[in-house]
């Protein structure tokens, strides 16, 4: 790929991809530099490796995942786009170097068909108006298209005259689901969901097994390299016929039933806090018929661990494979780990600052910091994902 750059007729002005101007390998380098000067000592003091970036060959169309905010504009229009950098004013976007094809073309028709149905959009300052944002997933391995309408209530005016005309011109979203946010806040989603058309899911595939994503359920936007971090995270767990595997901060069990795929005779537990997400993590057991191997458990992870570890032979778990969110794990929940005393930690993370905050902890536990294996989710931005290693000393 050399060291091409790609173009972005709004990148001044949109907040995304703020690294576009940079070369891909130099971003690669810098995500690079960046995972060793956190992570870089502590494996040299532990004897371990720190692996080289594990990049995209071909660094667009990755976000599987794209969403727009709405803002009324002049003469009854809907304005839709991204945030520019740092504000809340509307940059449109005709379609977008990052997203999956076709992704931005769904969340303008959107617009396009709130403007003909005479569906207000939402006006942030007032808190009045009805569309607040849209989310679309598409599949990877599938063709699916869910489509999550965001609204400031229960009421969607005209709302069969809106789905039939997002249908006719967008054939390929296969489910629209209404989600109601009422709350005056920066969060997209809220809680309640109302399936408008469709079944109210999606299906995509990864690593050979089935999964399926609803509105409001965690799952990886770079489903590409979700199959890379998902094998080197399994492949750190160190798993052998016969063990039982924690799947800590499951989401919808994806890390957790891949590995139950991979390896016979597994025994896995996971443990999320999100209702929903456990739900689908038990559909997703059962739609791959590993149901019978696979548990899940809706539960505060810290808790769940804290109370493992007091009720000591009875919760064993030969290995364990953890995925928090950017904030990263707890003491509690990491004191526990090192009390039950898995053979291996797999830790994957998005965030190397609270990762390397927790691995220390881990090393002062008892762990041995074995293999640090940065992998790039997301090209053209900051981000970097990282999976740990750890062994029992
Ligand atoms: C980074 S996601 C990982 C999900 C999953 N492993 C995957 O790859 O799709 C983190 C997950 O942790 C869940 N979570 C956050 N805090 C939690 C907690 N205290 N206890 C249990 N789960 C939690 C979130 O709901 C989310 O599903």
């Amino acid at each position: 790929m050399g060291y091409r750059t790609y173009t972005c007729p709004i990148a001044k002005s949109c907040g995304g991809c703020e690294w576009l101007a940079v070369p891909y390998p130099i971003q690669l380098d810098r995500k690079q530099a960046l995972v060793e000067e956190v992570l870089g000592q502590a494996a040299r003091r532990d004897h371990g490796t720190l692996e080289k970036i594990c990049g995209m060959d071909e660094p667009r169309s990755y976000r599987h995942k794209a969403a727009t905010p709405f803002a009324p504009g002049s003469r009854g229009r809907v304005r839709c786009g991204f945030y520019a950098a740092g504000s809340h004013r509307i940059v449109p976007c005709s379609s977008c170097l990052v997203e999956a094809p076709g992704a931005r073309d769904v969340l303008n028709a959107v617009a396009r068909a709130a403007e003909r149905c005479g569906i207000p959009a939402y006006q942030e300052d007032r808190g009045s108006g009805v569309l607040r944002h849209a989310v679309v997933r598409m599949g990877y391995a599938t063709k699916e298209c869910l489509l999550t309408v965001v609204t400031n209530g229960p009421r969607l005016p005209r709302a069969e005259k809106f789905v039939n005309d997002i249908r006719r011109n967008q054939p390929q979203v296969t489910s629209i689901v209404q989600n109601i946010n009422e709350r005056r806040t920066n969060a997209i989603l809220g809680r309640q969901c109302i399936t408008l058309y469709g079944p109210g899911v999606m299906h995509d595939r990864l690593l050979g097994c089935s999964f399926e994503i609803g509105p409001t359920s965690f799952y990886q936007t770079n489903p590409a390299q979700t199959e890379v971090l998902y094998r080197l995270a399994i492949a750190g767990a160190g798993i052998v016929p016969g063990m039982r595997l924690l799947d800590a901060y499951c989401g919808t069990g994806t890390i957790g039933i891949c590995a139950a795929h991979e390896c016979p005779d597994v025994e896995v537990v996971g443990v999320e806090q999100v209702g929903g997400a456990v739900a689908a993590a038990r559909r997703n057991g059962i739609a791959n018929g590993l149901d019978k191997r696979c548990r899940f458990v809706r539960a505060d992870a810290t808790e769940y661990l804290v109370a493992a570890a007091r009720n000591g032979r009875a919760e064993r778990f030969d290995t364990l494979i953890m995925d928090p969110p950017r904030a990263g794990s707890t003491p509690e929940f990491l004191s526990a780990v090192c009390a039950l005393g898995p053979e291996r930690v797999s830790y994957v993370s998005c965030n190397v600052l609270t990762q390397a905050r927790d691995v220390e902890l881990l090393r002062e536990g008892g762990y041995r910091l074995e293999r640090v294996q940065p992998v790039d989710m997301f090209p053209h931005t900051k981000h970097v994902e990282c999976v740990a290693t750890l062994a029992r000393r």
